[in-house]
């Protein structure tokens, strides 16, 4: 199993190895991260998942005629983030999902968008966010404008999309492969050469965990609770379930598909 959470490989051309990319989707309950997902890797919109159910799913993708073997996390936090370094270290880009009906669903997006920037501060490694505001079809009973929404993004640097997980699958798409884009840009640009150090060995000082000198891990979020982190689950322990979109966008070929949060698609 830990081969298949390994280190990413970057390639440039069909004939190398596929890149490998872990995306993980944030944002608060219901704003529909796991319509997102399911509608991403089967193009069908299904309706009601377990919200407490978290899994990483596995897709074989084609983006600019490079292979990419993508990892999608769709995570659960329950109303308070919890153990968010599952994510933090592990993916290589976030989709930040709010809904467009709910303000409050906007407000922790902002929230995530600010627990990014400061682990990438922390760690000195940037991974490229992207925030969605879903449910695009709603957009009658919106609480937050479209204006508000780049701005937010604008703030920290981030591409922004508004979307639907009930509406056309390429939207979705679109905006998934903009997620590997990004992170492919991320990952070409950590794989350059660095300059050669040589420098004396020496005991490195005892550094403080992330959690202890920024509350970090604890994932503070508005007035949320602390964590511990040996609450936290081995990322390798997360349920991988492999859809190859290629047969799923196809009845014929896949009468029944893999189950995605133990519902059944036909
Ligand atoms: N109209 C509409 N409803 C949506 C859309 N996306 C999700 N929903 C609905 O919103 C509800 C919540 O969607 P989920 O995908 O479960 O949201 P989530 O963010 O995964 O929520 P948790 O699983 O609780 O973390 C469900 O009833 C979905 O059917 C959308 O684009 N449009």
């Amino acid at each position: 199993m830990s081969s298949v959470f390994g280190k990413p490989r970057v390639g440039s051309g069909s004939q190398s190895a596929p890149l490998e990319v872990n995306l993980a989707i944030l944002g608060r309950r219901g704003a529909g991260k796991s319509a997102l997902t399911v509608k991403f890797l089967t193009r069908r919109f299904i309706s009601e998942y377990d919200p407490n159910l978290e899994d990483t799913y596995s897709s074989e993708e084609t983006v600019d005629h490079q292979p990419v073997h993508l990892r999608v996390m769709d995570t659960a936090d329950p109303d308070t983030p919890r153990n968010c370094e599952r994510y933090l270290n592990w993916a290589h880009a976030f989709l930040v999902v709010y809904s467009v009906d709910s303000r409050q669903s906007f407000e922790d997006s902002g929230s995530y968008l600010e627990l990014l920037a400061l682990h990438a501060k922390e760690t000195q490694r940037s991974s490229p966010a992207l925030l969605l505001g879903n449910k695009l079809d709603m957009a009658q009973y919106r609480q937050v404008t479209k204006a508000e929404g780049a701005a937010l993004a604008g703030k920290f640097g981030c591409l922004f999309f508004e979307v639907s997980a009930c509406l056309d699958f390429e939207h979705v798409q679109h905006v998934f492969h903009e997620a590997v884009r990004e992170a492919r840009r991320e990952l070409e640009k950590n794989s350059l050469p660095r300059p050669l150090f040589i420098s004396e060995e020496r005991a490195l000082p005892h550094q403080a965990p992330l959690t202890a000198r920024h509350g970090l891990a604890s994932c503070t979020f508005n007035t949320l609770s602390t964590v511990s982190l040996k609450e936290m689950p081995a990322v390798a322990q997360a349920k991988l379930v492999t859809v190859k979109s290629s047969r799923a966008q196809s009845k014929r070929k896949a009468p029944t598909l893999t189950l995605l949060k133990g519902f059944k698609i036909f």
